[in-house]
């Protein structure tokens, strides 16, 4: 097997009295979108930084591409692209500015690909960075991250800003990226904002990931809402005894229930053996089905952790 791209083993962070993260684990593979996911305060922006050599682990092993994150970050920071939160530019640089300074720095001269960039994610680059909205802002920073072809991709929350349209160039961006054989991390607190890209993800709750999953499995356990009219009194233990089914409710003669996919088949047996007047199965959004799954585990993942 090739090189992780990532590789993160007991990866500690303490700020003062403050553990921000307490021993993860993460393999992020070439080739893969990965999508780090956690409640604010979680430790996702901490974890990348590391990564990126800005901050250093305070124990643990943090490898990109199997080079000590933090002893060879110069050398890292040519392989990679990232994006952070907060992005700080020059105020009274243009964009094109920023783009000529950083295509002197990598000895691209006048990348073409900044200007082609540019023109997908419908950002102008000849105003000055302090004119930029916020999104504006975030498109000049991918714009930056990407002409340089780097192989990895660190993304801090991306596309928050970004309206829909711009949302999906972004995307086809991310995938064109991929197929020319990069990797991408990225991270978001919400799972609908990386459900499209991401093939992986990764849950962090309070420092710690909690959960790695493929977005495929996670379809398949996706849940459905069903409601069923009875012809007469049933008991909700018939029901909520049948393993995978949850959050059963009985209200006049009527069952509210929540399965996911591999329970239908049982609950629908069970359902049989009474006389059914109306039945209905709606399939959830995935995030609902996400939170029915890690909420409980993500709970207490604030600031105050
Ligand atoms: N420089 C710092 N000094 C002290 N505490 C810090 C520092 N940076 C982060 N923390 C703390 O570490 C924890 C994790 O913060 P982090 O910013 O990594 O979370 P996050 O998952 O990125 O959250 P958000 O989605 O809100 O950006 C928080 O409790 C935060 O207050």
């Amino acid at each position: 097997m090739s090189t992780p791209v990532i590789r993160c083993e007991g990866v500690t962070k303490r700020f003062g009295a403050t553990e921000a993260l307490h021993g993860v684990d993460l393999v992020v593979e070439q080739g893969e979108v990965f999508g780090y996911l956690g409640p604010n305060g979680a430790g996702k922006t901490t974890t990348l930084r590391i990564l990126m050599g800005l901050t250093r682990a305070t124990t643990g092993r943090v490898e990109l591409f199997g080079l000590d994150a933090w002893r060879r970050r110069d050398e890292l920071h040519r392989r990679v692209g990232y994006v952070p939160g907060d992005v700080s530019l020059y105020p009274r640089l243009t964009g094109q500015d920023h783009v000529d300074y950083l295509g002197h720095l990598h000895g691209l001269g006048r990348p073409a690909d900044a200007v082609e960039l540019a023109k997908r994610l419908e950002l102008d680059l000849a105003r000055p960075t302090r004119q930029l909205s916020r999104g504006n802002r975030q498109k000049l920073a991918l714009v930056l991250a990407l002409m340089t072809r780097p192989e990895l991709l660190v993304l801090d929350e991306p596309s928050s800003g970004l309206d829909p349209l711009v949302q999906r160039e972004f995307h086809a961006l991310l995938a064109d990226h991929v197929t020319q054989g990069g990797s991408v991390l990225l991270s978001s607190h919400v799972l609908s904002e990386v459900q499209r890209v991401a093939t992986r993800i990764g849950v962090l709750s309070a420092g710690r990931v909690v959960a790695v999953e493929e977005l495929d499995a996670l379809r398949a356990k996706s849940l459905h809402h069903v409601e069923v009219q009875f012809d007469g009194e049933v008991q909700a233990a018939a029901f909520s005894t049948v393993p995978g089914v949850r959050d059963v409710r009985l209200e006049d003669h009527v069952l509210h229930c929540d399965a996911p996919q591999a329970s239908l088949d049982p609950l629908l047996k069970r359902i049989a053996r009474y006389p059914v007047v109306d039945l209905s199965c709606t399939e959830a959004e995935l995030e609902e089905t996400f939170m029915a799954y890690y909420a409980a585990s993500s709970e207490g993942g604030s600031d105050a952790a």
